[in-house]
């Protein structure tokens, strides 16, 4: 049936709550747009009954313990095999989406209903999607926000990312948590047996393989960037005499780098392979290594880089980074059960003894136990004691196993960036 794009325009039953606790908000608040397809009878009379406005094949995710989880398809079609992963964010899909750390995964979301905001301009955290695919329970019919874009169907499509929905997430999420992290592969072909698919699954693994050469920078950009003014809950002090950091990119994250340019920052991004005495060479006033897709231990060129530099310029580690930092200080990482993603893990600073919620994606951690004296563990994770900071002050170095840039999720732990700024100066004025 043909159908037409249209705009429908609520008032907002809320407009007069919001007019009187916010005097000074546009009227446009007050109203909502939904963009939705009306099907239209041949004469091309609105029937009134919406309609899906996606194509709705289906599609097959078939995982490594051999079940098979029928779905419909959206973005692109095909074939993909990837580890399947959860993560409990209730919102940023987009920086998720975004995020290159997921290379090689597929994100499921435990919170049901995604799509419902598109894709904007402003919330990439890269300049393409790396994950394997999107599994999700139900895709929002419309989209209703102000800096909507594009519909996340349209957005995958063009990317040629897959995406299911209709498919059981919450039975998905408890088989992960029981049995940990799993291989699968996603279909939309019928010409492929399930059998086939599951043997796909077997043949593939993610342990062992460098992820990070396929998304990292080829060459060393400048960045500047700031973030925009609602960031600006603290101080950002910004320099005039800027502090030169070197940013690592094993697959960095955009907000890292607007945080960095926020608080007064000069940024070097350089590829994963770039030398360490290049970087010695520039004389910067500190290092960043960035968070990154896959097993830290299958990228020991990138701890022998970390190694080179350790002692000589003060150094801050996200995730990827902190991994790195944990093998070059002499300690092991190890994989998971089924990891962290979501924008709600607490984490105790056992330096403040004040708990934050944080943001974080990692599959792998640091074995505290492993790490040699004088190196100390300055955060934990809550929810089950893992190891989620570090520090070794004598070296000026520190690092993080989540997200501090928060993009997405809470604030809490920008602070850090605060910290990083703070001893590079200090080493800076002793210099
Ligand atoms: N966000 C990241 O840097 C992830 C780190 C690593 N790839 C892991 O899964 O543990």
């Amino acid at each position: 049936m043909a159908t037409s794009a249209m705009d429908l325009t609520f008032s907002n039953p809320l407009s007069s709550f919001a007019s009187k606790a916010q005097p000074n908000r546009s009227p446009k608040a007050r109203a909502f747009t939904v963009r939705c397809s009306i099907p239209l009878s041949s004469d091309g009379a609105a029937l009134g009954l919406a309609e899906r406005p996606w194509k709705t094949s289906d599609a097959r995710l078939v995982l490594e313990d051999g079940s098979v989880w029928t779905a419909k398809s959206f973005g692109a079609s095909g074939t993909q095999v990837g580890e399947v992963v959860f993560n409990t964010s209730l919102t940023g899909y987009q920086e998720i989406l975004t995020d290159p750390s997921y290379a090689g995964q597929f994100v499921l979301m435990t919170n049901p209903h995604i799509g419902n905001t598109g894709v904007n301009f402003d919330d990439e955290e890269s300049n393409q999607c790396f994950l394997a695919g999107l599994v999700i329970r139900s895709l929002s019919i419309s989209t209703s926000n102000w800096r909507c874009a594009e519909t996340l169907g349209d957005y995958l499509a063009k990317r040629n990312i897959m995406g299911i929905y209709d498919v059981d997430t919450r039975a998905i999420t408890r088989r992960l948590r029981q049995d940990g992290s799993l291989i699968g592969v996603l279909s939309t072909e019928d010409s492929k047996s399930d059998k086939e698919l599951l043997q796909l699954s077997r043949s593939w693994d993610i342990v062992g393989v460098d992820l990070i050469s396929g998304v990292s920078c080829k060459t060393p950009y400048e960045w500047i960037d700031k973030t925009k003014s609602d960031w600006e809950f603290s101080s950002n002090e910004r320099d005039v005499d800027a502090l030169h950091v070197v940013a690592y990119d094993f697959g960095i994250k955009h907000n890292i780098l607007r945080r960095l340019a926020s608080y007064g920052c000069k940024i070097t991004v350089v590829p994963s392979t770039w030398p360490a005495l290049e970087t010695l060479k520039m004389k910067p006033n500190g290092v960043l290594f960035s968070n990154g897709p896959g097993d830290p231990s299958a990228v020991p060129y990138a701890v022998e880089t970390v190694k080179e530099i350790l002692g000589k310029i003060p150094v801050f580690g996200i995730c990827m980074g902190h991994q790195l930092l944990g093998q070059a200080l002499g300690g092991k990482t190890f994989k998971m059960k089924f990891g962290h993603h979501g924008g709600n893990h607490p984490v105790r600073n056992l330096r403040s003894g004040h708990v934050e919620i944080s943001s974080q994606n990692h599959n792998y951690a640091v074995d505290a136990a492993s790490l040699p004296e004088g190196v100390e563990v300055t955060h934990v994770n809550l929810n089950d004691g893992s190891c989620a900071g570090l520090a070794y002050p004598a070296q000026n170095i520190m690092s993080l196993q989540y997200h501090p840039e928060a993009s997405p999720g809470p604030h809490d732990s920008d602070y850090a960036f605060q910290e990083f700024i703070e001893m590079l100066k200090r080493v800076k004025q002793n210099a």
